[in-house]
């Protein structure tokens, strides 16, 4: 194997937890998480909020200790050789790293002396990243006057300018206007393309994930359920999604009864995979518009009143829906 087709990143069986108080159990927010991540390629943690996506990132990023597991970034051992991983490696975090005070470039050279960049060196470092991020109109400007997404960009642009090998960004759009994650999109998608700079990014954004990784993985609880490319992921699953919306019952237990008897009905329609969360049942089938007729049919007999049918190709959210078990917007 050539030195880059090494993983960028391998992380086998991490386990973290947290203690959660005197009467509960620890808190396992990694749960014998593994992954790995090839050289110059972006790979997404997708998962809804409080599923260990930053935990994981902690831990890759040396903020935190696993209590058990390894993982080696950038070729260096998290837990044996810390420093070194450090200087490999850039993180974004979910909160701004900038001084809201300091100006955009001043925040930059700040950065870079940290960093062990000469004077000089920091300035011009601080130059190249205002011009590519297309920050130099601001760079003389206070932070704190920076709209939402200028200031994400100059946290990434933070994180670049001692030239990391791997890039950690920890939901890097979350907040941002469609504009803003657009413009912050291309340029993620750049630093692995031009750069062939590695990107391990976290998200509970589905378009996200699909959109800017070459791979991805769900995290549900501290685990990976699933990982593969955007595409695999979508064509394992065969057909259509048929979502079927009942009338709401009178109570909880009435529509726990009423979704049972549906989730049958639509069985004996020819739906496979059903599952029913409150007053919604999804289901599969070869061709959703094909069976929307004996779906209804089905309904119909059993004596149930329905409310809607739709039909969806097969999406991320479906992919969620399979091995998580329920879908992206109940976890969240
Ligand atoms: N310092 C801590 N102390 C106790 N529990 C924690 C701590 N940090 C995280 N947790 C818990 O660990 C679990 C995983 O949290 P984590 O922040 O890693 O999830 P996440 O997927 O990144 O979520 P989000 O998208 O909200 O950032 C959650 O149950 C969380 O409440």
């Amino acid at each position: 194997m050539s030195e880059s087709s090494y993983p960028a990143l391998d992380a086998a069986d991490l386990v973290k937890t947290y203690p959660a108080g005197k009467e509960a159990p620890p808190i396992r927010a990694l749960d014998g998480l593994s992954v790995s991540v090839a050289p110059g390629s972006v790979f997404a943690l997708l998962g809804p909020n409080g599923a260990g996506k930053s935990t994981a990132v902690k831990v890759l990023t040396t903020l935190s200790r696993a209590d058990s597991g390894r993982a080696v970034v950038a070729g260096h051992d998290v837990a044996t050789a810390p420093d070194r991983v450090r200087r490999s490696i850039g993180l974004v975090s979910q909160k701004s790293s900038s001084d809201p005070l300091a100006t955009g470039r001043e925040n930059l050279v700040l950065a870079g002396r940290i960093q062990g960049l000469t004077r000089s060196a920091a300035a011009a470092r601080a130059a190249e990243l205002l011009d590519r991020f297309d920050l130099t109109g601001a760079a003389g400007r206070p932070a704190r006057t920076y709209s939402g997404g200028m200031a994400r960009k100059l946290d990434v642009a933070i994180g670049l300018v001692h030239r990391p090998r791997v890039l950690f960004l920890d939901e890097p759009t979350t907040g941002l206007d469609p504009q803003a994650r657009a413009q912050l999109w291309a340029e993620i998608a750049r630093l692995a393309g031009d750069e062939q700079m590695t990107v391990l990014l976290t998200t509970h954004y589905l378009d996200e994930a699909d959109h800017l990784a070459h791979r991805l993985a769900i995290v549900d609880a501290g685990r990976i359920v699933v990982q593969g490319t955007p595409e695999e992921l979508k064509s394992e699953l065969r057909g259509d999604t048929v979502h079927v919306g009942l009338a709401a019952a009178a109570d909880a237990s009435d529509m726990a009864v009423t979704a049972a008897t549906a989730a049958e009905a639509l069985l004996r329609a020819g739906l496979r995979e059903v599952l029913a969360e409150g007053a919604t049942l999804h289901g599969r089938a070869d061709s959703g518009a094909r069976a929307v007729p004996s779906v209804l049919a089905a309904l119909d007999a059993a004596g149930l009143a329905v409310d809607s049918v739709t039909v969806s190709r097969p999406s991320l959210d479906d992919v969620y829906l399979r091995y998580a078990g329920r879908t992206f917007e109940a976890a969240a």
